[in-house]
């Protein structure tokens, strides 16, 4: 199924934007796991199985499994929520962008070797860079707009002939390069003023929000800017704060009540 309807089911059956990001660092994980050479896996999959009911997508980033020499739980860990958790989408945020020919190589990674239903962009190749991906029209395609980090400001809110680099990234993507319906941004939590800019600008475009939790994001200003007015269109992604919510042998349901928290405040602010 495409990428943006398996979204769409997922916000409405779980009643939930939260996004749970796998972001594994084995230094965290609970004692019983240290020395367990599958412990990435494990780890991962109990804190997707102890979530799947409560959230509208994942978000394994790349650069914590490829650092581990663990891309092979990556794949495992893709192709075990696709098999136990069907209908919830898997974003690779892998920020990927080069020139045509090698991009071609990133698409079969992210979409053929590790079954992802989304991947994450960096749109400053341009629109050839991005094209391998957007013509796959059943995958998401989510292109950094404004990131979440303090030093998104130094190159992003440049004054490009009156209006900031970010605000003329999202009218492209939305306006030219979002042809197959298969388009989204990714907009910092931590920076709200510029995500209500940018939901101004791309109408119900869904936006990937990091920046709740361990960077301090508000989830209040999140949801009143970027709601959509069917109080939908945000993907809250939250990795450390709902990974390492607790480190012992109960740690899957530690995570499970830090997502029901995270959930019940986005849901707070959902309706106007
Ligand atoms: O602008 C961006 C884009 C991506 N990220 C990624 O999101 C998570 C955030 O982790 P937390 O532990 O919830 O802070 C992480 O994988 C980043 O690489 C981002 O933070 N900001």
């Amino acid at each position: 199924m495409h990428f943006m309807q398996t979204l769409h089911q997922a916000w409405t059956r779980n009643n939930s934007l939260v996004c749970v990001g796998f972001d594994p660092e084995p230094s965290k994980f609970p004692a019983h796991l240290h020395g367990d050479p599958d412990a990435v896996f494990a780890f991962c999959s109990a804190i997707a199985d102890a979530t799947a009911d409560l959230v509208c997508s994942y978000k394994p980033q790349i650069a914590h499994f490829a650092a581990l020499r663990a891309e092979a739980a990556l794949e495992r860990l893709i192709a075990h929520i696709h098999e136990k958790h069907p209908g919830i989408p898997v974003i690779l945020d892998a920020k990927r962008g080069d020139i045509g020919s090698t991009a071609q190589h990133y698409v079969t990674e992210a979409f053929d070797r590790y079954g992802a239903d989304a991947v994450t962009l960096n749109p400053y190749l341009g629109r050839d860079s991005a094209q391998p991906f957007l013509d796959r029209a059943d995958k998401g395609v989510i292109l950094l707009c404004h990131t979440s980090n303090p030093g998104a400001a130094d190159l992003q809110d440049l004054d490009i002939g009156g209006k900031p680099l970010y605000q003329h990234v999202a009218q492209i993507i939305a306006r030219d390069w979002n042809t197959h319906g298969n388009c989204a941004l990714v907009t910092g939590a931590t920076w709200p003023a510029q995500l209500a800019e940018v939901r101004a600008l791309v109408g119900d475009l869904p936006l990937l929000v990091p920046g709740i939790g361990a960077q301090g994001g508000d989830v209040e200003a999140v949801v009143r800017h970027g709601r959509t007015q069917a109080g939908t269109g945000l993907i809250i992604n939250s990795s450390r704060a709902i990974l390492y919510a607790g480190n012992g042998e109960d740690f899957a349901q530690a995570a499970r009540a830090a997502t029901l928290d995270l959930r019940a405040s986005i849901n707070r602010y959902r309706q106007a």
